[in-house]
């Protein structure tokens, strides 16, 4: 007879062996969700102010022909992963049939294209095979050390951007999508922060979504959106905001203070190139916020007062308060040690 620790051992090995299955397919999850955006499944069932049964969404599908067993499959992954619900009624015409009718959940809610606050754009650009490609480097990386991007595309994705224009709008989308949900958060939670400030830099602002949203709020301010070339370039225009097109490791635009949102991953540039004067305040920060934000895995997205009196207020959750207190006390070191 087999021992309590054999049955045991026999579980967790068998646990685990489908474990390893589950994240071979994890991809597959991913896959789902963009065919689900790609589709406009949740557009389709929002747009019937329902639920709605599968013939419904596949007519509502941009195809002459589409293919209902293999939307049946997909509809039964995303229902499973909780981005749709699937309730059965009797059917219309009284018989005993059931038909199944698919709703839309919290989930899905973040899919709709035409929602003011959407995450469809994001998904889209995070799973473009030009975003999935560097994953296949994780190894070489871990080996050899670099940077994935670049070992996928053989440059960095600030230049890919720059010669390709598809990936330039749908990787300036997703991030607009992400930072407008992000900002409308922030923006009526900051309150008092911007009241002294009469102008405002965004730098590396992408499209300028963010700068918008506190110029919005505080007409008083003058926004300007900094970002390359290439980004700038194709910004919408917003009232209060004007746009400027450089380089941030050369200069940027004057302003009374500096504002960056998920601009952190260019440290390595920074310490490549030579620090200029008028840039140090803003070098020195980038620099520690690098090592505590890397230290927390948080992307943190903060407010400078770039001047004598340097100050970083941000927060909107005691983790980012936590985060906060780190990095002032990082930089008071810094300061007294004159080490950087
Ligand atoms: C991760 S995106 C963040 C965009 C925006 N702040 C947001 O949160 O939506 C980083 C931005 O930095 C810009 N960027 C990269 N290198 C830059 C440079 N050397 N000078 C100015 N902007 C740069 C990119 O074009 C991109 O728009």
């Amino acid at each position: 007879m087999e021992s309590v620790k054999e049955v045991d051992e026999e579980e967790g090995s068998l646990r685990g062996q489908a474990q390893v299955w589950q994240l071979m397919f994890g991809f597959a999850d991913s896959m789902a969700l963009k065919s689900a955006v790609e589709l406009r499944l949740a557009d389709i069932i929002h747009s019937h102010g329902g639920p709605i049964t599968l013939s419904q969404i596949a007519s509502g599908i941009d195809s002459s022909s589409p293919d209902i067993p293999y939307l049946a499959r997909l509809m039964r992954m995303l229902v499973r992963k909780g981005i749709f619900t699937a309730n059965d009624h009797p059917s219309s015409d009284g018989g005993d049939d059931h038909q199944t009718e698919y709703g839309l959940t919290h989930i899905s809610k973040w899919l709709l294209h035409d929602s003011e606050l959407s995450l469809a754009p994001m998904v889209v650009m995070e799973n473009n095979p030009w975003q999935l490609a560097p994953w296949h480097y994780l190894a070489n990386c871990v080996k050899q050390g670099g940077i994935a991007f670049e070992k996928a595309h053989g440059c960095d994705m600030w230049d890919f951007a720059s010669r390709n224009r598809e990936f330039n709008k749908l990787f300036n989308d997703g991030l607009a999508s992400a930072t407008k949900i992000v900002m409308t958060a922030f923006v009526p939670r900051y309150k008092d922060g911007f009241d002294t400030v009469r102008s405002l830099v965004d730098v590396g602002g992408g499209t300028g979504g963010a700068i918008a949203e506190i110029v919005k709020t505080y007409p008083h301010i003058e926004g300007i959106n900094f970002d390359l070339p290439h980004v700038v370039a194709t910004a919408p225009d917003y009232d209060g905001v004007s746009h400027v097109g450089g380089n941030m490791f050369e200069s940027i635009p004057n302003a009374d203070a500096v504002f960056m949102k998920a601009g952190l991953q260019h440290s390595s540039l920074l310490v490549a190139k030579p620090m200029k004067d008028s840039l140090f305040v803003l070098r020195l920060l980038l620099k520690l916020l690098v090592e505590v934000v890397t230290t927390h895995s948080l992307a943190a997205t903060i407010v400078v007062n770039d001047g004598d009196n340097l100050s970083i207020k941000r927060l909107l959750s005691t983790q980012q308060s936590l985060l906060w207190r780190e990095i002032d006390c990082k930089w008071r070191q810094k300061k007294t040690l004159k080490n950087c």
